[in-house]
């Protein structure tokens, strides 16, 4: 990416102190996302993805790295540019029903945000706006629902509203956390998208968090994806790319693991991992930590040395035998010599 990204992590790494030791959450996980495009970060559970999109947002400070908006460290920002930045990335959970207030009413969580930031004028403005909100994200007429209160409403159309609340304040990223995860299949579909529309109309960029590798297929097509495992990211490159021609052997076993609905098809989605056990993140494996379950394992640089993302040609992948790290291969050579 030559321009200066909407957002980038650098080197960002994160440690959790805990009674049974350290926890690395997230390793060395440097990604960009720009103005109106979109990010996936896939894995398997505790991969460390919400980990790296709290830090993302601002809402927890990393152990190591750092993060930048429009090109400036956010560590470095004024308070009124810290006030931009947390204006511009809003964060969409999981569960909205955690993240909607029981007892307010939908008009209630949208005028806040607008009121707080002295955007709306008057209760009647507020009201107009929180009802415009309201119809970007599909929920009309808006008049029906602002005076309603969350358990009033269906799983889908709470976590509409949370995408409202989200829009509230003209953001320019959107970090969407599961959002879609909790909802049924049916609903799902209709909230992807109102995303994706959401998308196109207006020009927001997306980090959007999934272990559905078919999701982030449907919302992320023509963006980027980072696949992450074990805290680090293995494979990143375009999303469509990625996911139809996999490189990394835990990307391919992770689509393989994409239920087949076709039995004539099921027997060539066989994973082919050595183990289904995901090691402890207290007790990483040595090495290329996918190596105990990495069918392409061989003996040597697997077990000894972490592999770094090498550029291939449309993507990065961490991985000694599919992407041969030059440097290890030159000094391989010259311990020969
Ligand atoms: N505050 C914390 N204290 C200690 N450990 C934590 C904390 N937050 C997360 N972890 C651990 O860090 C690892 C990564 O968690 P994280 O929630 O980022 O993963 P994830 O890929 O988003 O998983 P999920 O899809 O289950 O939410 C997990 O092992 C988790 O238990």
């Amino acid at each position: 990416m030559t321009d200066t990204p909407l957002m980038a992590l650098r080197g960002v790494s994160q440690v959790f102190h805990t009674k049974g030791g350290d926890v690395p959450a997230v390793r060395d996980v440097s990604l960009e996302v720009g103005a109106g495009e979109v990010l996936c970060l896939v894995g398997e559970s505790g991969c460390g993805k919400t980990t790296t999109a709290r830090i993302a947002a601002g809402l927890a400070r990393p152990s190591d790295g750092f993060v930048e908006y429009n090109g400036q460290d956010t560590r470095a920002m004024s308070a009124d540019r810290q006030k931009d930045f947390r204006k511009a990335v809003q964060f969409v959970h999981q569960d909205p029903y955690a993240s909607l207030n029981p007892i307010r009413s939908i008009f209630g969580a949208l005028s806040a945000p607008l009121r707080r930031h002295g955007l709306a004028k008057s209760k009647k403005d507020a009201w107009e706006q929180a009802g415009r909100l309201l119809e970007q994200v599909d929920l009309t007429p808006a008049e029906n629902f602002l005076p309603k209160f969350p358990h009033q409403l269906s799983g889908g159309q709470r976590q509409r509203v949370a995408v409202a609340r989200s829009l509230a304040l003209n953001p320019k990223l959107i970090i969407a956390d599961e959002a879609t995860s909790m909802l049924d299949v049916s609903i799902r579909v209709g909230v992807l998208r109102t995303l994706t529309k959401l998308r196109t109309e207006l020009d927001v960029g997306f980090i959007f968090i999934t272990h559905d590798l078919a999701i982030a297929r449907y919302f992320g097509t023509g963006g980027k994806i980072a696949v992450m495992y074990l805290g680090r990211v293995v494979e990143y490159g375009d999303t469509a790319e990625v996911i139809e021609n996999p490189q990394h052997p835990y990307t391919k076993a992770l689509l393989a693991a994409v239920p087949e609905i076709d039995p004539e098809h099921r027997e060539s989605h066989e994973h082919g991992l050595r183990s289904v056990d995901i090691p402890s993140l207290t007790a990483l494996p040595s090495g290329c930590t996918f190596h105990p379950r990495c069918p392409l394992y061989r003996q040597g640089d697997c077990d000894t040395i972490e592999p770094r993302l090498i550029d291939m040609d449309d993507r990065e992948v961490a991985c000694h035998v599919v992407a041969p790290d030059p440097d290890l291969t030159v000094e391989t050579e010259e311990a020969k010599s």
